[in-house]
């Protein structure tokens, strides 16, 4: 399970869509939430669009695996995708806040590998918010004022990539993603290949 978290409009959406691109083995998470949906945005694959009583029902049934408010919005990640997408043995992709980073940490802390974009400058978190053109200059101005908050939790996560360039930090994302995949303990049916490689010794 990697997840991507940020303040809001740092890149994290972006990259996801380049990663999703150049690595087969991992599937996207997408969210539900009640946020009305931006220009452009697909029901069922940029994030599931619903009412709030809906999403209520959904976390009361246990059909979500974390959820959180965000810029007073409902947002949260369905349980079934995900658990069905582990156990066919892909990977899986989350663009979530740091409190369903800590949520999932809660129950898979040895599945969750967990990665901070920061933006180089403030300004440039500002023209990135501006320049993807969706939000309302209310909206702009609300992310702004929350950023240093989401920032503050920069600490828990287990790497930080300043994207600068997308493509550099897609490579650095990649060699994460690669590393990980390599832990020991991450590599299923390794003691019986050590075994038969011992025993042809
Ligand atoms: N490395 C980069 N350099 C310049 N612009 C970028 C970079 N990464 C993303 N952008 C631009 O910044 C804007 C915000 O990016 P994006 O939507 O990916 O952010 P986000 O972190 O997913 O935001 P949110 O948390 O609000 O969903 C977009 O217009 C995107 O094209
Ligand atoms: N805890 C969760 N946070 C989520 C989820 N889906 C998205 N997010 C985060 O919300 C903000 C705003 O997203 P936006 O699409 O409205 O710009 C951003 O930080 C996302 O990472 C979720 O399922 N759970």
């Amino acid at each position: 399970m990697l997840v991507l978290s940020s303040p809001s409009g740092a890149g994290k959406t972006t990259l996801s869509r380049k990663l999703l691109a150049s690595d087969d083995r991992i599937t996207m998470s997408v969210s539900v939430t009640t946020r009305p949906p931006r220009p452009g945005e697909v029901d069922g694959k940029d994030y599931y669009f619903v009412d709030v009583p809906t999403f209520h029902r959904m976390r009361d049934e246990g059909e979500l695996l974390e959820h959180a408010v965000v810029f007073d919005n409902l947002y949260g990640t369905p349980r079934p995708a995900v658990e069905l997408a582990l156990s066919a043995g892909r990977d899986v992709l989350f663009d979530i806040d740091w409190q369903g980073t800590q949520q999932l940490g809660e129950t898979a802390q040895q599945d969750l590998v967990k990665v901070f974009l920061l933006p180089p400058t403030a300004a440039d978190l500002e023209q990135r918010l501006r320049s993807r053109a969706q939000d309302s200059e209310e909206v702009v101005h609300q992310r702004m004022a929350k950023a240093s908050d989401e920032i503050s939790h920069y600490t828990e996560y287990d790497y930080i990539i300043i994207n600068h360039e997308v493509d550099d930090s897609l490579v650095k994302l990649t060699a994460i993603l690669q590393a990980e995949r390599l832990k020991r303990r991450r590599l299923t049916g390794l003691s019986s290949f050590v075994k038969g490689l011992r025993d042809a010794l």
